[in-house]
C-alpha cells in the first residue's frame, strides 16, 4: 500500500503546488511510482506537470461530486512514473456542491482506495483554504506536509491549520500524522530568513526538514513550461534541494499502515 501525503496550508502562495509537483517528480525520478492529485480549482499542479487543462473534459470534480472512479480521470504526466488526477476550474463548484451530500468529508479517501496499491506515493496538492476540499485531502491522507514560507508572519495562520488537523484526527482520520514542516522560498541573503528558520524550528523542532527550499528563479519559471524542475533545469539549486527533500521523505518511511 502506498503512502498518501497531503501538502496543505490555507495561506496562499507559500509553495504548496511547487512542492507537490517537484516532490512528486523527484520521487518518480528516484524510481517510485507516484500519483499526484490536484485538489485546487486553480489547477496549477495539473499544468505544472505538462497536462493541458483545456483538453480535459473530466477531472477530480467528477470523482468527488459524481462518484466517477478515480482510475477514469487518472492520466500520465510529462514525467516517467508520475501520473496525475487533474483539476480544472470546474472543481470550484465542488466546495458548495458537496455540502449537502452524504459522507462529504470522506469522498476522496473512498476514491483513492482502489488506487492505493498501484503507487508508492500519492501526493495531494491542497487549495489555499480549510474548506471541504482540504478536509477531504486530510481525511484521505496518512500524513500532511506543511510548507512555510520564510517571510514575516511565517507562523501566522498555522494555529488554524493545526486546529483543523486536530479536528480531522478527532472525527475523521485518527491516524493522520504531521509528516513534516517544509521551509520554502528562503532568501539566504537576508537575516529575516535565518530568523524565521529559528522560529519555526523552535516551534516544530525535529518535524522541520533539513532540506530548505531556496528562492530560485528556475523554480518559478518551470511551471510556465509545464515541467518540474528536474527536467526543466536539472542542475539548478532548486532541483538539487527537491531531490534531497524526496530522499528525506523516503527515509521517513513509505508505508505507515
Ligand atoms: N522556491 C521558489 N523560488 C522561486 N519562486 C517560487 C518558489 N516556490 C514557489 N515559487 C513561485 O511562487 C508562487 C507561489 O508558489 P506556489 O504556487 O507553489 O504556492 P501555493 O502555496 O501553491 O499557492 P496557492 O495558495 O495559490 O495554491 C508561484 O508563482 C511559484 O512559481
Ligand atoms: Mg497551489
Amino acid at each position: 500500500m502506498g503512502k498518501i501525503l497531503s501538502i496543505a496550508n490555507q495561506k496562499g502562495g507559500v509553495g504548496k503546488t511547487t512542492s507537490s509537483v517537484n516532490l512528486s517528480a523527484c520521487l518518480a525520478q528516484l524510481g517510485k511510482k507516484v500519483l499526484l492529485v490536484d485538489t485546487d480549482p486553480q489547477g496549477n499542479a495539473t499544468s505544472g506537470v505538462g497536462v493541458n487543462k483545456a483538453d480535459m473534459d473530466q477531472c477530480i470534480y467528477n470523482v468527488l461530486v459524481e462518484d466517477l472512479p478515480a482510475e477514469e480521470v487518472c492520466v500520465s504526466s510529462s514525467v516517467n512514473n508520475l501520473d496525475i488526477i487533474p483539476a480544472t476550474i470546474q472543481l470550484a463548484g465542488a466546495e458548495i456542491e458537496l455540502v449537502p451530500t452524504i459522507s462529504r468529508e470522506i469522498r476522496l479517501k473512498k476514491a483513492l482506495e482502489s488506487l492505493k496499491d498501484d503507487y508508492d506515493f500519492i501526493i495531494i496538492d491542497c487549495p489555499p483554504s480549510l474548506g471541504l476540499l482540504t478536509i477531504n485531502a486530510l481525511t484521505a491522507s496518512d500524513t500532511v506536509m506543511i510548507p512555510v514560507q520564510c517571510e514575516y508572519y511565517a507562523l501566522e495562520g498555522l494555529s488554524q491549520l493545526l486546529n483543523s488537523i486536530r479536528l480531522v484526527q478527532k472525527h475523521l482520520n485518527k491516524d493522520l500524522m504531521i509528516e513534516g514542516v517544509l521551509l520554502t522560498m528562503l532568501d539566504a541573503r537576508t537575516n529575516l530568513g535565518i530568523q524565521v528558520i529559528e522560529e519555526v524550528k523552535k516551534y516544530f523542532q525535529d518535524k522541520v526538514y533539513q532540506s530548505i527550499i531556496p528562492r530560485n528563479i528556475r523554480l518559478g519559471e518551470a511551471p510556465s513550461h509545464g515541467q518540474p524542475i528536474i527536467t526543466y533545469d536539472p542542475k539548478s539549486r532548486g532541483a538539487e534541494v527537491y531531490l534531497e527533500l524526496a530522499k528525506e521523505v523516503m527515509a521517513n518511511g513509505e508505508r505507515v499502515r
